[in-house]
């Protein structure tokens, strides 16, 4: 799900620093035994979301989309000695295998797995949120951004995982797509760009990343 050429992400992979021994083992499992392994931050990304976290020190996380544990994981590593990490995920097929690997990490008291619909979910957590990743459904992006605005603090981001979508949201014509969730992804960036609440930064990492900071 990368839009850089295969060679370049190798490289930038290389000079970037590794992944732990738990980060390594949960993406060889996803790949070997998870349906959709690519929905997977992976290496790049992850080093991102982690630098990002350590640079805030958030106390708290919220996650829309946990899918195998990988990104929380990661955004867990810049937490405040007393920050929490909340993640949503709908399949509740995932819960143990979620629950095994967060078991694993330094921060396991820290992180709260929540299996949900993240829509339902979100209005019953009742925080101010430093830090939030979507990563879930692309149809209901602009939905969770309008959930979660009003509870970031000021100077708090919010970050938006494949805004670029495998390059689909320059290949549509008068602004229309005839894919569902390109015409979401479309009507999300347009929305975040355009809302002065926010500054927006959107950086073509892997499947771009939408960078939101509450102003
Ligand atoms: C792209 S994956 C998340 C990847 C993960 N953040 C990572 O980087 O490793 C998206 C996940 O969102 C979950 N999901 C989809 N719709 C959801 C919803 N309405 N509420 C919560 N989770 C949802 C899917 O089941 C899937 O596991």
């Amino acid at each position: 799900m990368s839009i850089i050429p295969t060679e370049l992400e190798n490289y930038a992979e290389a000079h970037t620093d590794p992944e732990s021994d738990l980060l390594k083992q949960i993406n060889r499992e996803t790949y070997a035994q998870v349906l959709h392994p690519l929905m997977l931050s992976g290496h790049l990304q992850g080093r991102l979301l982690s630098l990002l976290s350590k640079l805030i020190r958030p106390r708290r996380i919220l996650e829309i989309g946990t899918f195998t544990g990988y990104s929380a994981i990661c955004l867990a590593e810049g937490l405040a000695e007393d920050g929490l990490l909340f993640t949503i995920e709908a399949n509740e097929e995932m819960a143990p295998r979620i629950n095994q690997y967060f078991s694993r990490t330094d921060k396991s008291s820290q992180l709260r797995p929540i299996t949900g619909n993240a829509i339902q979910v979100i209005p019953t957590l009742r925080e101010t949120w430093d830090l939030v990743f979507i990563d879930a459904d692309k149809a209901n992006y602009s939905t969770y951004f309008d959930l979660v605005v009003p509870a970031v603090r000021k100077g708090g981001l919010i970050i938006a995982d494949n805004v670029l979508w495998k390059g689909k949201v320059v290949e549509q014509n008068d602004g229309k797509s005839s894919n569902k969730n390109t015409d979401a992804i479309l009507a999300f960036n347009e929305k975040v760009h355009r809302d002065e609440r926010v500054s927006n930064l959107l950086l073509p990492v892997r499947d771009g990343l939408l960078i939101i900071q509450k102003n």
